[in-house]
């Protein structure tokens, strides 16, 4: 039988960490080894796929930037577009898992797995969950269920959407969750079972194209709370900020004090999408504000970190509200 060809780009994090003893679970340093020895640790790799390793950077992912976004997902769909290469599985720091993966969902062209995998425990640890983390990543993509599913995470012998996964716990190993919206199904016994699929456009059909951008949109958060004030929305639009996610209390609430500065912003030609903080749930259009009068966007399901990426990707292509509210409800 001819065992799927699986490119492993290694960017960093706990799975890559190394501690002072086998007992440091905190206070270790993350990224420290290399892809060659990532994948040394696990023989039981070459049973499930012919490996391949490639480090594209080495970082913790408390440190991701768009720089490195616009480096992994052109690097992605050079490797896809070659027929050696069946499917890719990325390293990656949990911190900002979540938002590579959306990333990648967005702007990766290709039905072929691309699986992003992470670990809470360093290499060095007892019970690390790095080894069994990238066994079932590159098993995930090297299968044939993987395809055309979009970009997969997968900690814990579960997978979860790029789209909606989300890191829920500082440091247990079951911290990715699709809250609501479930997993899409788990890996047991060096298989795949999935049982359910985004509705939304991803990969394939996606129609952002970074391949010949250097720099994205500036797009900031402003966290809303109780007595908020605008003062770091304002900042963020004296700093040039073409974008605003406003990650409101509630269902996108907005405090009567920092309105008159959203709405200021808007006038100014900054796009303003109301998303919030509750994490789970719609934002509804025209519900907590006139969003048609205001010519605010909402940002439907996703969180701000995610909204944050969309409207970026949205910005690269137009600056017209009605069409950039049709993204949120398409992707
Ligand atoms: N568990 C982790 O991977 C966290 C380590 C580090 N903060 C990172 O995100 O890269």
């Amino acid at each position: 039988q001819k065992l799927p060809n699986v490119m492993i780009l290694a960017t960093g994090g706990t799975i890559a960490g190394t501690g002072a003893t086998s007992t440091t679970t905190v206070g270790y340093t993350a990224a420290k080894i290399g892809v060659e020895a990532l994948i040394d640790a696990v023989p039981e790799l070459k049973k499930v796929a012919n490996v391949k390793g490639e480090q594209v950077f080495q970082i913790a992912s408390e440190n991701m930037n768009n720089d490195y976004w616009l480096k992994l997902s052109k690097r992605v769909n050079t490797l896809l577009a070659q027929d050696d290469v069946d499917g890719i599985v990325i390293t990656h720091g949990t911190d900002t898992i979540e938002e590579t993966a959306y990333f990648l969902d967005l702007t990766v062209h290709s039905k072929k797995p691309v699986v992003i995998v992470g670990a809470m425990r360093p290499s060095t640890a007892i019970s690390a969950d790095g080894p069994i983390n990238l066994y079932n990543a590159v098993l995930l993509a090297g299968s044939k269920e993987a395809i055309g599913k979009g970009v997969l995470v997968t900690l814990n012998d579960q997978i979860n959407a790029g789209r909606e996964v989300t890191k829920t716990n500082t440091s247990t190993l079951d911290t990715f969750k699709t809250p609501e919206l479930g997993l899409l199904g788990y890996i047991q016994g060096s298989k795949p079972f999935f049982y359910r699929q985004s509705t939304r456009k991803h990969t394939a059909d996606s129609e952002f194209d970074i391949s010949k951008m250097d720099t994205l949109p500036q797009v900031d958060i402003v966290y809303g709370y109780a007595n908020m004030n605008p003062i770091a929305l304002n900042a963020f639009v004296a700093a040039g900020a073409k974008g605003i996610i406003h990650a409101g209390v509630g269902d996108g609430s907005l405090n009567n004090t920092v309105a008159p500065s959203l709405t200021e912003a808007r006038n100014k030609g900054v796009v303003i999408v109301r998303s919030s903080r509750v994490g789970q749930g719609i934002v509804a259009r025209n519900g907590e504000a006139d969003d048609d009068k205001l010519d605010f966007v909402v940002s439907d399901t996703l969180n701000a970190q995610k909204a944050r990426i969309l409207l970026m990707l949205a910005l690269t292509k137009t600056t017209d509200t009605k069409q950039i509210q049709k993204y949120f409800y398409e992707y």
